[in-house]
C-alpha cells in the first residue's frame, strides 16, 4: 500500500501511482520517462498497432499524435468555431430530447449520438440524424467496444492473460471486440474513401481532409502518414471520446437526481445569469460558480477512466525514492487520486462546495484529473469540456430533470459498472420540459 505500489495484473507486476503528487512527478516532471503504453495483444488484434491512443512511443509516433493535437485545435477546439458548432448539436439534442415530452426514457443514444456528432463534425466535416441506422450502429459499437455488459468483463481478463481467447466463452467475447472493431472500422473507411474523392487541398475542412494532405508531404512508406493509421486514428477517436463523454454526462443527470435542491439553484444561477432567451456560451463561465463547481465535482466523484491507460517506461528512472526500472508498466489510480483524503476533506461525500471559495468564485483544482496528465494525457480534453458545459447547461435551462416515476429507486449514484470506463447501470430520466 502507499502512493507507490506495485500490484500483480494477470501474468504482469505494474507499478500503480495513486496520488497527484506521484502522478505528477512521473507523468509530468520525468515526462520522456514515461510516455510509453505497453503492447496489449488484445488491442493490437484490433487496430494493428495503430491508432492514437495504444501506440508506443517513438519519435514518429510523437509526430502523428502532435499533428492530430494541433490539427484538432486548429479546426476549432477551444475557439468560438467549435463552440458555435456543439452549441448547435447541444440544441439539436434538446430538441430530440423535446420529443419524449418528460415520458420515463433511457436516454444514452440521444446523449451518445450528440456526443458522436461532435467528433462526426470535426473528423468527417458533417453530422448524421439522430435515427440514421448506419449511424446508430456505430454509436452503439463504440459503446459496446469496452464496455458491452456481456463481453467487458471478459475482455478485461483477456487483457491480462491473452491466452484466454482461444478458451470459451473467451473466445466468443475476442470474436464479438473483434466484429465491434470491424463495424466502427467500416463506417470510418466509407468516410475516408468519400474524403480522397473530394478532397480540395486548398481548402482542408475536416481532420479527415488535414490528415489527407499531410499523407502528401510524407513519402510512402512513412511509418504513420498513411491510411491505415487515419483509419486507426479517427476509430480512437471516435472511441476514446463517444462514450467517455456520454458517461459523464449521464452521472451528471444521475446527481441531479439525487440532489434537487442543487439541481434547482443550479437552474436559478443559469437564469439569473444568462437569462431564458441568451443560449449557453463558455463565456458566460465566470458568472456560473455552482455550475461549475459542479461538473468539477462530478469529474472528481465519478472518475470515468479510473485507471487511466497503462504507460511503459523508457528508461530507469527513480520516483520518491523508488527506483522503478526500464520498461515497466504503469498505471495512474486516477480514482485513488480523486479521493485521497490528504487533499479532499470527506472525499467520499459528494460535496460542489469543496470547489467555491468563501467569495462565492469557482476554484479551478489542479488535482481534479479525469484526462490525465503528462505526455499521454487526453487528446479530447478541451472538447470534452467544452462539450459537457454546454450540453448539461442546455438541458438543465429546457428540463427538468426527473425520476423515473415507475422505479422504486433512483439510479445508484455510488455504484455502477466497472471496466475500463465506469458507467453507470441502465436508467430512465424523466425530463419534463419547463
Ligand atoms: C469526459 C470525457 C473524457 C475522459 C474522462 C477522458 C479520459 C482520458 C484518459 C484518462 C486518458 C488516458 C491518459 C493517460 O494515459 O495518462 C485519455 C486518453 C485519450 N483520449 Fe480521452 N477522455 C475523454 C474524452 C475524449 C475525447 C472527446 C476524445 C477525442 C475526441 C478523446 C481522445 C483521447 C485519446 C486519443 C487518448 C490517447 C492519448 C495518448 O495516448 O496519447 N478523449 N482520455
Amino acid at each position: 500500500f502507499g502512493p507507490i505500489m506495485s500490484v500483480r495484473f494477470g501474468s504482469d507486476d505494474v507499478v500503480v501511482l495513486s496520488t497527484y503528487d506521484v502522478i505528477h512527478e512521473a507523468f509530468v516532471k520525468n515526462m520522456a520517462a514515461f510516455q510509453s503504453r505497453p503492447h496489449i495483444l488484445l488491442v493490437n488484434a484490433l487496430t494493428e498497432g495503430y491508432g492514437l491512443a495504444f501506440p508506443p512511443y517513438s519519435p514518429e509516433f510523437g509526430q502523428v499524435r502532435q499533428f492530430s493535437l494541433s490539427t484538432l485545435r486548429g479546426l476549432g477546439i477551444g475557439k468560438r468555431s467549435i463552440e458555435t458548432r456543439i452549441s448547435e448539436i447541444a440544441q439539436d439534442m434538446v430538441k430530440e430530447l423535446d420529443t419524449l415530452d418528460g415520458k420515463p426514457t433511457n436516454v444514452k443514444m440521444i446523449v451518445g449520438t450528440s456526443v458522436a456528432n461532435v467528433i462526426c463534425s470535426i473528423v468527417f466535416g458533417k453530422s448524421f440524424e439522430h435515427n440514421d441506422p448506419a449511424f446508430r450502429k456505430v454509436v452503439k459499437a463504440n459503446f459496446n467496444s469496452w464496455s458491452d455488459p456481456k463481453h467487458s468483463g471478459n475482455k478485461s481478463m483477456m487483457m491480462l492473460f491473452p491466452f484466454l481467447r482461444h478458451i470459451q466463452p473467451f473466445k466468443e467475447s475476442f470474436k464479438y471486440s473483434l466484429d465491434v472493431h470491424q463495424d466502427i472500422v467500416d463506417f470510418n473507411r466509407k468516410e475516408i474513401e468519400e474524403h480522397i474523392e473530394n478532397l480540395d487541398e486548398n481548402e482542408p475542412s475536416d481532420y479527415i481532409d488535414a490528415f489527407l494532405i499531410e499523407m502528401k508531404k510524407h513519402s510512402p512508406d512513412d511509418p504513420w502518414f498513411h491510411e491505415k493509421q487515419l483509419l486507426h486514428s479517427i476509430s480512437d477517436l471516435f472511441i476514446a471520446g463517444t462514450e467517455t463523454t456520454t458517461t459523464t454526462l449521464l452521472w451528471c443527470m444521475i446527481a441531479m437526481l439525487h440532489y434537487p435542491d442543487l439541481q434547482a439553484r443550479i437552474y436559478n444561477e443559469l437564469m439569473q445569469e444568462i437569462g431564458e432567451q441568451v443560449l449557453p456560451s463558455v463565456d458566460h463561465r465566470d458568472k456560473l460558480p455552482l455550475f461549475r463547481a459542479f461538473i468539477q465535482e462530478i469529474l472528481r466523484y465519478k472518475t470515468t477512466v479510473i485507471l487511466g491507460i497503462q504507460h511503459l517506461t523508457t528508461k530507469d528512472v527513480d520516483i520518491k525514492g523508488y527506483r522503478i526500472p526500464k520498461d515497466t508498466k504503469v498505471t495512474a489510480n486516477i480514482d485513488a487520486c480523486h479521493s485521497d483524503p490528504n487533499v479532499w476533506k470527506d472525499p467520499s461525500k459528494f460535496d460542489i462546495h469543496r470547489h467555491i471559495d468563501k467569495d462565492g468564485k469557482f476554484i479551478l483544482s489542479r488535482k481534479v484529473i479525469p484526462f490525465g496528465i503528462g505526455a499521454r494525457s487526453c487528446l479530447g480534453e478541451k472538447l470534452a469540456r467544452i462539450e459537457i458545459y454546454l450540453f448539461l447547461a442546455n438541458i438543465i435551462k429546457r428540463f427538468e430533470i426527473l425520476p423515473d416515476p415507475k422505479s422504486e429507486h433512483l439510479p445508484p449514484f455510488d455504484d455502477g459498472l466497472s471496466g475500463l470506463i465506469h458507467s453507470p447501470f441502465s436508467y430512465k430520466v424523466s425530463l419534463k420540459p419547463r
